[in-house]
């Protein structure tokens, strides 16, 4: 059997739609494999009540696929589905890793990324590397068409969770086809600053590189009190704020003397407009763990 500790992502980051990840230092997802003649999948957790054990609609079941690898897998959730914190793919991510290594398949978790993306394709019908990398590689990632990269980073982080769930299908049928040449240069230049921000450890540069035009807006559009979660959350100190992955979850990143600060004011925006909410302070943080 292998065991191994998948972290929750936050993919975007506001001018990196479908590009940028970083790895969170909590929550996370346990996934247990052994072998098997044919694929079943146990749930248990957070969610776990809608989240489907057919392996032709798990993320893990298309991982286990993908590398020809049957098992029994067990699923620990510990990252709310539907929540915008990469819950889908820290599963598939962990399962990648895990039987990867149960039947010996050799390959690194860089070759594990695509993979593990596949899975992502059976939940929101697109393969996005943008979670499932940073779950893999830790740290901050750029996912383009010829590969991913990583950098190491620290940078303080809060991210604040309503309770209404958001499915990265739905969210991404609001995704306009089309930007301006201005709104082009926006997002070069936030997502160039954030770039450097993350290689730097700079909150203060993050927090400017998470500035969007494009996606953020019509995203924070579905969700109940984003407005006023994210301008209690700059209130507090914050020095940028966005929404994380598709949403409904909202990335804050500020120093880390100010994220109880920040954290109680975005739960308590959140509740001024009907939604409960909670909020982890936590950190960028590592890839997948055998435990
Ligand atoms: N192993 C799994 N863990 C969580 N959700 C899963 C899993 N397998 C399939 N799903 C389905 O995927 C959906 C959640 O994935 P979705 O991408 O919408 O949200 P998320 O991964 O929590 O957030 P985001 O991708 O925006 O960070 C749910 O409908 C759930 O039923
Ligand atoms: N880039 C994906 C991330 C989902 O977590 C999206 O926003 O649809």
């Amino acid at each position: 059997m292998r065991t191994v500790r998948a972290p929750a992502t936050s993919a975007n980051l506001g001018s990196g739609f479908d590009t940028f990840g970083v790895a969170l230092e909590r929550p996370a997802d346990v996934v247990s494999v052994e072998r098997a003649e044919r694929t079943t999948i146990e749930v248990t957790g957070a969610g776990a009540q809608f989240i489907p054990e057919d392996p032709k609609k798990n993320t893990v079941g298309a991982v286990a696929e993908a590398l020809d690898a049957p098992a029994h897998i067990r699923i620990d959730k510990g990252i709310r589905p539907a929540s915008g914190l990469g819950s889908s793919a820290a599963s598939a991510a962990g399962a990648a890793l895990a039987l990867n290594d149960l039947y010996d398949r050799g390959l690194s978790r860089e070759e594990l990324v695509p993979i593990a993306a596949e899975g992502e394709a059976v939940v929101s019908g697109a393969a996005h590397a943008d979670n499932v990398a940073p779950s893999l590689l830790g740290g901050f990632t750029i996912a383009t068409a010829d590969g991913v990269r990583a950098v190491d980073t620290n940078v303080p982080l809060v991210a604040c969770l309503p309770e209404e769930p958001i499915s990265t299908r739905d969210a991404r049928e609001v995704v306009p086809n089309h930007v301006t040449i201005e709104e082009m240069v926006t997002t070069v230049g936030s997502a160039a600053t954030l770039t450097l921000g993350m290689c730097q450890s700079d909150p203060k540069l993050v927090g400017r590189g998470m500035v969007d035009e494009v996606v953020t807006p019509n995203r924070a559009a579905l969700i109940t009190g984003y407005e006023d979660a994210a301008a209690a959350a700059v209130d507090a100190g914050a020095y940028g704020v966005t929404v994380s992955g598709s949403g409904p979850s909202v990335l804050a990143v500020c120093a880390p003397d100010r994220r109880r600060n920040v954290a109680g004011a975005m739960v308590e925006a959140f509740e001024a407009n009907g939604e409960k909410a909670r909020a982890y302070r936590t950190w960028t943080g590592d890839g997948a763990e055998f435990v």
